[in-house]
């Protein structure tokens, strides 16, 4: 593909910038951190014959693209030292916690003016695809609020289509973009249906491993996938939509072809997940951002058989291959009509992530505390508020979950408005509200 320069896709004046400024922000660091933490540089700079502009990778070329800038030198999962502070893991495996741990959905992102200062000079996956860049991006949140319980990598759900074959771009102020978005069954065609993951996806498993490498068993280290309604939703809508009527309207009238893509997508996520906790992953996200955007029929149909299908077959291939058998947990968002959360936790997700429409103490009535663990659920908006009504609020919200088997977390993602020091209200509040609450139990008893 030849280099553009179209309105709202990037150039290679932008790609040589945002090469210029990985070069900037690590060349003396990189080289030196080259030499002590297995990263190797080859080429840094040079962009593969053929290649496409970042943000509109093909398959084959994304690969490349990452090869050809940098090696990470992996190490095998079984070299790792495990997580020094292991709560996020003891909760999702139902074990006794002396406080509930937390951490925040996009905790990596656009609310950190660090982040912001990265990507002013790059492209959203040019720093997906450059370990160095996106594995400093994950670490971020850990460094400014050190008693953190977990960092997740730095990546994005999109690019299990990308590496199908599609194109997407992330517009400033307008999120993601398909230009050749699936219109018709037909477009399956197009589609990559067994992607070569170490080529396409080989970056992402480099972050991971790095991550886990630089992270020095502090916390550990989420790795995630979209759901396949939830990927398929983008596929089609070309992007974020209000009302997902392509999507559904494919449901409806194509149900096959539908399910051929739902297939697929739950395929690729499997080897995906599978091949990050070969990386290093000690637990696994699945977001199915756009489930409650389905009713409870679709949901059935069309969401719920793949997300169970993923969290057995991940952990079915994970015992095959002699991998850590890592803790899963799912997040379908506004996905809780009746039997909805009873029926995920009787599958093998050991967490039920929740959204904020629901009250703590009736999801923990309906999730027994025997069958999983809950994670969330603050409303992403009471980080507005003030310190002490965040506080106020956290301590409502652990009284609801209760401190075992719970991990705290906001309903959705961290806004780009977000104050970072209300983030590190809620965390501090989290963790001093219920080693309190812990210690009055235990003293009672
Ligand atoms: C920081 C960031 C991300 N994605 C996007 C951004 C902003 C990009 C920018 O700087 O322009 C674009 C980005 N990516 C997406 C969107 C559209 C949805 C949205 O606006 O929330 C945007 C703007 C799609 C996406 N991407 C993701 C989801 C699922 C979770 C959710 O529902 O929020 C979805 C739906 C997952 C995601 N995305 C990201 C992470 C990183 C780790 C972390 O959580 O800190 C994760 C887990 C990172």
């Amino acid at each position: 593909m030849a280099p553009s320069s179209d309105a709202g896709q990037t150039s290679w004046a932008s790609l040589t910038l945002a090469v210029g400024v990985g070069a900037v922000l690590g060349a003396a660091a990189a080289v030196a951190a080259a030499k002590t933490s297995g990263v190797e540089i080859s080429e840094f700079g040079k962009a593969p014959k053929g290649a496409a502009t970042a943000g509109r990778l093909k398959p084959d070329e994304s690969g490349a693209m990452a090869a050809g800038r940098r090696k990470v030198k992996r190490v095998p999962v079984e070299d790792f030292p495990p997580a020094k502070n292991d709560l996020l893991l003891r909760a999702a495996r139902g074990e006794e916690t002396e406080r509930v741990p937390v951490w925040m959905h996009r905790q990596a992102g656009r609310y950190l003016p660090e982040f912001r200062e990265l990507r002013k000079h790059a492209d959203f996956f040019t720093m997906c695809q450059d370990p160095e860049l996106a594995t400093e991006v994950t670490l971020q949140p850990l460094e400014r609020f050190p008693t953190l319980d977990a960092v997740i990598v730095f990546s994005d759900i999109l690019v299990i289509p990308q590496a199908m074959g599609m194109e997407v771009q992330m517009v400033p102020g307008r999120g993601p973009v398909f230009p050749d978005r699936l219109v018709d069954p037909a477009d399956l065609d197009r589609l990559n249906f067994k992607p070569d993951m170490e080529k396409t996806l080989g970056y992402v498993y480099d972050v991971v491993n790095l991550t886990r490498q630089r992270v020095k068993a502090r916390v550990p280290v989420i790795g995630f996938s979209g759901a396949p309604f939830t990927l398929m939703g983008y596929m089609i809508e070309g992007g974020g939509s209000k009302t997902m009527s392509k999507v559904k309207a494919w449901l409806y009238c194509h149900p096959e072809a539908s399910k051929k893509l739902l297939q697929a997508l739950t395929d690729i996520i499997i080897e995906y997940l599978v091949g990050k906790v070969r990386a290093g992953a000690q637990l696994l996200e699945v977001f199915e951002s756009s489930g409650g955007d389905l009713g409870p029929e679709l949901y059935d149909e069309f969401s719920h058989p793949y997300l169970c299908q993923i969290a057995t077959k991940v952990k079915a291939e994970l015992r095959a291959q002699g991998l850590p058998e890592v803790p899963m947990t799912v997040f379908a968002r506004n996905v809780r009509h009746e039997g909805a959360l009873e029926k995920l936790a009787d599958s093998e997700y050991d967490t039920l992530s929740l959204d904020w429409n629901i009250l703590p103490e009736v999801a923990r009535r309906r999730v027994s505390i025997k069958k999983a663990s809950l994670q969330g659920n603050l409303d992403p908006c009471a980080l507005y508020a003030s310190p002490d009504r965040i506080r106020a609020l956290v301590q409502d919200m652990v009284k609801g979950f209760g401190t075992q088997r719970y991990i705290a977390n906001l309903g959705h993602g961290m806004l780009p408005d977000h104050d970072p020091e209300h983030a590190h209200a809620l965390i501090l509040a989290v963790q001093e509200v219920s080693a309190e609450m812990n210690k009055k139990t235990s003293q009672a008893n």
